[in-house]
């Protein structure tokens, strides 16, 4: 007989579906937390999930009471309501054995381990009425979930708005913005949506890359008791600048014997490496010859390549991320990138932050990447060590320099601190541009108001190379425009 929820039950366990399918790292699903255990904002974010659990468990074992913990006693929206709601409550129910499974898996490298957990898990919710088809589907998909906030939260710390923004991003990016469509379309299907990292060097565009890569959905072969493959083989990846247009051909799809000089052995290049569950890092996007943006347009279209000097077909079916340093602006419009190759590589662009912005959004970012790194460096927690190196850093170079190698500099300038006891900063003149002058320039609060507009403006113009862009963009006429843009340009020479 088909059971009905009551209305205060109806009403509790939308907002547990709705927390369900929240992006995790969204301030949406916080709210959506608090209201379910009707708890306080000042609550941390542990004792917040693990009072928001206990609370749904709690009122899952009510159901059980009553003889109503099968999905199939239930109809319509009551039965997507309860399918959420008991798939909530096993994810939790099982969630420390995923995450102890992710170091191992780390551990063991590319050999997929055994899940010893799996039969529980598996015949939990098919006492709840799952199918054993969709319960091997959610025992994977959990994983995935897991991952993926393992790696985006782990790898890519900062509390600043801008960092938490990428987060969500980045979840956003390997699950969509609404996990039930994912779920019910597009979990195997994702390969085609591409994803552009911008930032400037040093951000964290392939440690972000590296996050979304390492969490795409992978099923669970059940005859061997692990997943299909591990992982550590989802994430490639090939930075573009660093061969020689003669070499990257090779290095993307790999030669055979005999195709060239010096090919003195089968050679396989990142697309063959790349498993069908897993992702394709190519940095430097914008280094890449207009013939090589050809081919790579091919096979992310048609899902096939062959190596150098054979004709034999290779499918490739993972996903593509790729990323530029470079003002994306400036490789569209010089036609550096091609049209086509952009609407090919974007159905997502995620911005990555640079250090300075995230420092003037939050004092404590600074701070946390210290004892990250520092933690990172001599293989356990020091404050007195993060205490140390932010005291002189806060002299030298100062709180207000601008970090232009961004984290990648910061993980220097401890090293050198360790090694010298200080950190002069990177000021040469290449690494400081325009816009880090400007931003410098706010932040000391010296810069008058005619000098901010005429720098600015001549900011946009070296991205947009024309009057009318800037002037479209500032909505200030083009002669005065043309005048700010000359001032700037005198006051330099
Ligand atoms: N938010 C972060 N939290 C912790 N570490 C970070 C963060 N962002 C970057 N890092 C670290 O900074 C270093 C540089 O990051 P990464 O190589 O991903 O930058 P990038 O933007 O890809 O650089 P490039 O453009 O030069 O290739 C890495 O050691 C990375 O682990």
């Amino acid at each position: 007989m088909t059971k009905h929820l009551s209305s205060r039950d109806r009403e509790f366990f939308t907002l547990v579906r709705a927390a369900a399918l929240a992006n995790p790292f969204s301030d949406e699903r916080v709210e959506i937390d608090l209201k379910i255990a009707g708890l306080p904002s000042s609550i941390s974010p542990k004792d917040r999930i693990s009072r928001l659990t206990r609370e749904v468990h709690t009122r899952v074992n009510n159901l059980a009471e009553k003889q109503a913990v099968n999905i199939n006693q239930y109809a319509g929206e009551d039965r997507l309501i309860m399918e959420a709601v008991f798939l909530f409550d096993y994810f939790h129910q099982f969630i420390e054995q995923f995450d102890r499974l992710i170091p191992r898996q780390i551990e063991a490298g590319e050999k997929s381990v055994k899940v010893p957990f799996y039969r529980d898990a598996i015949s939990f919710l098919q006492k709840k009425g799952f199918s054993d088809d969709s319960a091997l589907h959610y025992f994977a998909m959990s994983y995935q979930l897991r991952r993926a906030f393992f790696f985006i939260d782990h790898s890519l710390i900062g509390t600043s708005p801008c960092m938490k923004a990428l987060r969500k991003s980045l979840w956003n990016n390997v699950f969509t913005h609404n996990l039930g469509l994912y779920n019910e379309y597009l979990w195997n299907r994702m390969e085609d949506f591409s994803t552009m990292l911008l930032g400037e060097t040093g951000t964290g565009k392939g440690t972000a890359a590296m996050a979304v890569g390492r969490s795409g959905f992978i099923p669970f072969d059940e005859k061997k008791e692990c997943f299909a493959q591990s992982f550590t083989r989802s994430f490639v990846s090939l930075n573009l600048s660093q061969f020689p247009e003669t070499l990257i051909e090779s290095e993307l799809f790999g030669h055979k014997k005999g195709a060239f000089t010096g090919a003195s052995e089968d050679y396989q290049g990142i697309f063959d490496c790349c498993s069908p569950y897993g992702s394709i890092f190519l940095d430097e996007i914008g280094e890449v010859s207009i013939p090589i943006q050809i081919k790579l347009l091919q096979v992310i279209q048609e899902r096939t390549f062959c190596p150098v000097g054979s004709h034999e077909k290779r499918r490739f079916e993972g996903r593509v991320i790729a990323a530029t340093n470079q003002p994306f602006d400036k490789l569209r419009e010089q036609r550096i990138l091609r049209d086509d190759f952009f609407y090919r590589l974007c159905s997502d662009i995620i911005i990555v932050p640079p250090l300075r912005q995230r420092i003037q959004e939050s004092a404590a970012e600074l701070d946390d990447l210290l004892a990250h790194t520092i933690e990172r460096i001599i293989g356990k927690p020091s404050r007195e060590l993060a205490q140390m190196a932010a005291q002189i850093i806060a002299r030298q170079p100062g709180t207000n320099y601008l970090w232009p190698g961004n984290v990648r500099e910061l993980e220097q300038c401890v090293r050198r601190i360790f090694v010298k006891g200080k950190y002069e900063g990177d000021h040469s003149p290449a690494k400081t541009s325009l816009n880090s002058i400007l931003a410098d320039a706010v932040n000391k609060g010296n810069i008058d108001a005619q000098s901010l507009l005429s720098g600015y403006c001549f900011m946009l113009y070296q991205q947009h190379k024309t009057f009318e862009a800037v002037a479209g963009i500032t909505r200030l006429d083009r002669r005065t425009v043309k005048k700010y843009i000359l001032q700037w340009q005198e006051k330099k020479e």
